[in-house]
């Protein structure tokens, strides 16, 4: 039996001030809340109260972060009751922030499981206190070497780890009593870092090389063997090691790779979204990739199996694409290219003055893209001259500037619409306003694969799916095209994260038919809308069972 304090200390059980006079008699929390009872909707009225005193964005995600470590009910129902709002502030971009200063700002762990490179042998043990005989269904790991497009962060990164898992429930109701947060703490690169006092992280340089990947390996068999049915979802490691890690262990577990995959899918279903609206081909257009890193060569890879799947031969659809990186258009003859860019280099012979494509707006002039998509992680390097360029050749130029946080966008949607009198149509990584043009309001949504992996998610755990495959992506990114309304002028290309617990369902339906399709199911299922639905968690008050 546990103590009353026990019970308050636990944020999956504790109910605060909404414990009921039976609940407190019953299990030791008499006098150890004020008397009135609350219930979750008073709760909310008074902590969202609070909420809009704090001045900063960052003072905000703390409050909110302290509902989160003492009580998970109330801060998914505060959540559910205020999605846009809260998304940018538990999640892209304030996040970032929160990260760059974990540890000054560090108060509590969060339930999240801190492994440490050097020390294999603790790996079980760590996974199992963490866990603390909770059923694990989902992990979300990171070694923290690419946190969004502020690089390596070191333990600090673990924030990712449960920021993503905040968006899981809060989108597609993931049990948060079946998560676990996982930072695996390789070292890190970051001088100011290893030279902080303050820094409560390792300090040593990353550890690479097989004495990593056999960590790795053993993390993965360990969660496997400790936790069945595991999800096992990759977030923010570093160019060297994402793809890596995702081809050794994708046709074997069930498992997921959020910027390759997730950020592919998403991309790939707003791209579908502006061929709706632009009337145009998907195998007609021309593809450029701006920083053909793990994100920009994931996507690249998920829109030119796209343009497979809609009938092109591979010879024909690698003709459409171009990657461009720090090198400049990316030649077969390049030096550095990683395995995940060879197949879509190019030949110098294709271009009179191939050895002057060394930037981008070169490459733009010389290949007149009708796609741009922006993972680079360098700011403003979409230029006025560079976009008015490729609408100088297409009708409806589709312009992703997808780098975060909101300080690393390749550019603005206020200058991408401007620039082109609203003939592009954009989306950005993180959330943009809608832009006033000549009487027109241009929606602009937001492809982030935090549209997309909660759904997926929910599709692959409800179903117990064995892996993730080709079939199963297509279906997610597919699943989007359905919701939009690209009827009125200045139309998104996504639907709005307004509705994002709504859509999350409909990605799930479609991933959890194409598992039923595909028998990798593990166990029967008759009816997919009712596993769906049980596989929900709802925030509110259950009757406590101890
Ligand atoms: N919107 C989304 O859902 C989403 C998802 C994943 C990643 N991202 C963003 O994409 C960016 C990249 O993330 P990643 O995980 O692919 O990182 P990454 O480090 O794997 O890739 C970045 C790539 O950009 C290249 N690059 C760096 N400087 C450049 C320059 N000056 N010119 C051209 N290329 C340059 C690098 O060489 C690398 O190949 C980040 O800002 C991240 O936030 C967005
Ligand atoms: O975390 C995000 O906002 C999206 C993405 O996974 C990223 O790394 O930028
Ligand atoms: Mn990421």
């Amino acid at each position: 039996m546990k103590s009353g304090y026990e019970i308050l200390n636990n944020p999956f059980l504790n109910k605060g001030t909404a414990f009921t006079k039976e609940e407190r008699e019953k299990y030791g929390l008499l006098g150890l809340l004020p008397p009135y009872i609350q219930t979750i909707d008073e709760q909310t009225k008074q902590t969202y109260g609070q909420f809009l005193k704090k001045d900063k964005l960052i003072e905000k995600r703390h409050f909110l972060m302290e509902i989160f470590n003492t009580n998970r009910t109330l801060f998914y129902y505060l959540f559910s009751k205020h999605v846009v709002e809260f998304m940018p502030i538990v999640y892209d971009p304030v996040i970032a922030e929160s990260i760059e200063n974990y540890s000054a700002l560090f108060v509590n762990p969060q339930n999240a499981a801190y492994l440490s490179v050097k020390e294999p042998e603790n790996i079980e043990t760590i996974l199992k206190n963490a866990a603390d005989n909770r059923k694990i269904r989902l992990i979300v790991v990171t070694d923290a070497e690419g946190i969004l497009g502020i690089g390596d962060w070191g333990t600090n990164g673990v924030d990712i780890s449960v920021g993503k898992l905040m968006v899981y429930t809060a989108a597609a109701g993931i049990d948060p009593a079946t998560v676990l947060p996982v930072v695996i703490d390789a070292g890190t690169n970051r001088k100011e870092l290893l030279e902080n006092d303050l820094y409560l992280g390792n300090r040593f340089e990353r550890v690479r090389g097989d004495e990593y990947y056999n960590f790795i390996d053993k993390f993965v068999k360990t969660a496997e063997k400790l936790f069945p049915n595991l999800y096992l979802h990759w977030e923010d490691f570093g160019r060297l090691n994402a793809a890596n890690i995702l081809n050794k262990y994708e046709n074997e577990i069930t498992t997921f790779n959020d910027d390759i995959q997730g950020t592919g899918i998403i991309t790939l279903a707003g791209i579908l979204g502006a061929l709706k609206i632009s009337g145009e081909k998907l195998t007609e257009q021309v593809y450029m990739c701006f920083g053909a890193g793990t994100a920009g060569a994931g996507i690249a890879r998920r829109i030119f199996n796209e343009m497979v799947a809609q009938g092109l031969s591979e010879e024909e659809a690698k003709k459409r694409f171009y990657l461009v990186d720090r090198q400049g258009l990316l030649f077969e003859d390049t030096e550095g290219l990683t395995p995940e860019q060879t197949p879509f280099a190019r030949k110098r012979s294709e271009f009179t003055n191939a050895n002057e494509l060394t930037t981008l707006e070169a490459a733009v002039k010389a290949v007149k893209p009708t796609i741009l998509v922006g993972t680079s992680t360098v700011p403003k390097t979409f230029t006025k001259e560079i976009v008015q360029e490729m609408a100088k050749h297409t009708a409806r130029p589709i312009i992703f500037p997808l780098s975060n946080p909101t300080r690393l966008a390749e550019a603005s949607a206020k200058d991408l619409i401007e620039w082109t009198d609203g003939k592009a149509l954009v989306a950005t990584g993180i959330p943009s306003d809608p832009i006033e043009l000549n009487g027109i309001t241009y929606e602009i949504g937001q492809a982030n694969n935090a549209l997309i992996y909660p759904g997926l998610g929910l599709g692959i755990i409800a179903t117990k799916s064995k892996i993730i495959n080709d079939k199963i992506i297509s279906a997610a990114a597919h699943s989007l095209g359905g919701i939009i309304d690209t009827t009125k002028s200045g139309a998104a290309v996504l639907p709005p994260v307004s509705k994002l617990t709504e859509f999350s369902e409909t990605v799930a339906l479609s991933v959890g038919q194409s598992v039923l399709d595909q028998k990798l199911n593990t166990e029967p299922i008759s009816d997919l809308k009712e596993a769906i639905k049980n596989a929900k968690w709802i925030p509110e008050y259950k009757e406590m069972i101890l």
